[in-house]
């Protein structure tokens, strides 16, 4: 998720720009021009790249974090760096033998700068201990975004495939469980994308909620998830996806449009895997098992509804 700073940090927005142009003023207004050829043109271009970067630095901590003490320390803290920089910059253009004292103004924000800096980084460390606690079931072993369906938040199907061909090689029994749910193009059609993406998340949830820490949750595809069980004996695999469809048929879902409780229906299918196995075999297999039950079930609603 990302953050408006300018509707989220409004306060650390108005305190970012009032750093940067109280610097500016101060070394504009009590400052001497200084002679072209005294100018040190590199010394510029490696303090202006300070500012600069700082800058930036600012920029992305106000649109990737949401408004909290972490956030504050951590601006205020690189603000005060960038005070420190700006008036260092400017030193370049501009004398100040009247006004010593500006020198220390130059000088006393940068260390206490990182001295926020550094209570902001121990803050997020804190912060970061107790999201990982939280996260711990949906990253199973590491942590790349770009493996993460961002809709759901759970693993997408390339991850799913490498945890799939790392289990293979131990010679602990494994399972591979899918969910897919039924009618699910209906009910965006009907409800919308967005109620459908909200769905989406929720059944993730309720996935993870019936399953192991061992166990790999992702949205493999559109509206079909998959369960990794490693160490896991038939039984414990058939009751965990009986448990899943069980919470699934009960789990009263409220569609914002008619706030009426929606009942998910989903079709599973599972197979067994062992070191004999290819995880492309392993997944095509379990995919055209579940596509042979959707059928099966398709024909029952037809012949019951005759
Ligand atoms: N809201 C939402 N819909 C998605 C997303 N990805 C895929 N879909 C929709 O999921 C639907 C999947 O359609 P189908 O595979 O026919 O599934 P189904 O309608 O449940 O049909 P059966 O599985 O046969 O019961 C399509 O309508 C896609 O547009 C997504 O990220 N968000």
């Amino acid at each position: 998720m990302r953050f408006n700073p300018f509707i989220s940090h409004r306060l650390l927005i108005n305190a970012i720009i009032a750093m940067f142009f109280s610097a500016v003023f101060l070394s504009s207004y009590l400052g001497v021009l200084k002679t072209y050829a005294s100018i040190q043109w590199l010394d510029i271009m490696g303090e202006g790249g300070i500012v600069l970067m700082t800058l930036v630095w600012i920029a992305a901590l106000l649109i990737s974090r949401p408004p909290s003490k972490v956030t504050t320390y951590l601006v205020i803290g690189v603000g005060l760096f960038m005070f420190s920089a700006t008036l260092d910059l400017l030193d370049e253009w501009l004398m100040h033998p009247a006004h010593q004292w500006l020198s220390w103004i130059e000088s006393l924000p940068a260390p206490l700068g990182m001295l926020l800096t550094s209570v902001g980084l121990y803050y997020w460390h804190q912060e970061q201990y107790v999201l990982n606690r939280q996260l711990r079931r949906r990253e199973a072993h590491l942590r790349e975004h770009d493996k993460v369906c961002s809709v759901t938040g759970l693993y997408k199907a390339q991850y799913l495939d490498s945890a799939i061909k790392e289990q293979l090689t131990s010679k602990q029994p494994l399972w591979l469980g899918a969910i897919d749910i039924r009618d699910f193009s209906h009910f965006n059609s009907e409800f919308g994308f967005s109620e459908g993406d909200r769905l989406l998340r929720e059944i993730s949830e309720l996935l993870l909620m019936n399953c192991r820490l061992s166990d790999v949750v992702c949205r493999y595809a559109g509206d079909c998830f998959m369960v990794l069980m490693p160490a896991t004996t038939e039984q414990q695999a058939k009751e965990l996806m009986a448990q899943i469809k069980g919470a699934l048929k009960h789990c009263a879902f409220k569609v914002e449009a008619s706030k009426k409780a929606k009942f998910q229906y989903v079709t599973t299918a599972l197979i067994q895997g062992n070191t004999h196995s290819s995880t492309d075999k392993l997944t095509s297999q379990l995919h055209s098992q579940l596509q042979q039950k959707k059928h099966q079930q398709k024909i029952a609603h037809r012949a019951h509804v005759c």
